[in-house]
């Protein structure tokens, strides 16, 4: 089955007018707004990858607006209504940009399933391996554990290499059954990966809710019941102490977790960083010295620095 999409070149001021319309007067079947923000935030969002636009197919100059509808709906009528509804909206004083109106035929079938494609098993070390839920995989060794995932909304696939740092950096602190703290759980990634090499229990903190739920998801696909999760900033609202932290998030952030380590950390832990641009590294390695913090292991993919730390040894 296709899918009729109407595509409109337009201003991100009438993205909520057009999203209403589309969906309460014209029964589309779904909507979405292509907004050029969002393509030169999203790498600084997510994990400070640099965006190359010109790499990026149909950028939109400044908000691509698509809504979707059964393929036996009325092309030519619904491109005239919304050629109507940019004038009305417009008469209102909001800008439409250019205002260009085209439509083009889909298949239904690659709508949900087509971001699929991009994830496959990640045979990650001797101990872990990353198993998109959809796909099967035979252990390469008889305990090495499998890493369900749905990644869903959240940040943590297991492709990026921050992601890979930090879980190497659990592989190399966890000597014994750990109690782990999670912070910036994105898909619970780390938190799972923590739980299967051998944690005793995880707390899995961030600061949004699609990750709360991909968290708690993602967990219950491993059949995980010592991973809890809590909603809050870094550690701010949690009252407990913990073997490991483990962190893979903006450098900037990682700088407002510092000053909250000591209290949530038990002696003899150790924390992980991850998200490291290396050209930062100076400014962490400074924050940690200042808060009594001594770095035991440093690693690096490419840009990325990864910290296994513990207190300054006296
Ligand atoms: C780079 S992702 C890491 C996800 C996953 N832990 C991984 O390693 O793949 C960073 C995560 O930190 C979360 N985050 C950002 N600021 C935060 C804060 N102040 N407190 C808690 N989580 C935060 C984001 O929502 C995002 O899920």
């Amino acid at each position: 089955m296709k899918l009729l999409v109407i595509k409109i070149e337009t201003s991100h001021e009438v993205e909520d007018a057009l999203d209403f319309y589309s969906q309460e007067h014209l029964n589309a079947l779904g909507v979405e707004a292509r907004k050029r923000s969002d393509f030169e935030q999203a790498g600084w969002l997510h994990d400070s990858t640099v965006v190359e636009l010109d790499d990026i197919k149909d950028l939109p100059e400044d908000m691509q607006f698509l809504a979707y509808f059964d393929e036996e709906a009325d092309k030519d009528d619904l491109i005239a209504k919304y050629k109507d509804k940019l004038a009305e909206l417009a008469g209102y004083g909001l800008a439409i940009g250019q205002a260009e109106i085209s439509a083009d035929y889909v298949a239904d079938q690659d709508w949900n399933t087509a971001w699929q494609k991009y994830y496959h098993v990640i045979n990650f070390s001797r101990h872990l391996a990353i198993v998109p839920e959809w796909e099967d995989y035979q252990p390469a060794f008889k305990d090495q554990a499998i890493i369900k995932l749905d990644p869903g909304l959240a940040f943590g696939t297991g492709n990026h290499q921050t992601t890979q740092l930090a879980m190497l950096g659990l592989e190399n602190a966890m000597t014994f059954p750990a109690k782990v703290a999670d912070v910036g759980t994105g898909s619970g990634i780390l938190a799972i990966a923590a739980s299967k090499l051998g944690a005793s229990e995880v707390l899995a903190t961030d600061i949004s809710d699609e990750s709360m739920t991909a968290a708690k998801e993602n967990a219950g696909l491993n059949g995980l019941d010592n991973i809890r999760t809590q909603k809050t900033s870094l550690l701010s609202d949690v009252d407990e102490k913990f073997d490991i932290i483990v962190a893979n998030i903006l450098a900037e952030i990682l700088l407002d977790l510092i000053p909250q380590l000591d209290s949530h950390l038990k002696e003899n832990g150790k924390i992980i960083f991850s998200g490291i641009d290396y050209l930062q590294l100076p400014k962490i390695e400074q924050a940690l010295a200042e808060n009594n913090f001594e770095i035991n292991l440093t690693m690096r993919e490419n840009r990325w620095i990864g910290l296994v730390i513990s207190r300054k040894q006296a």
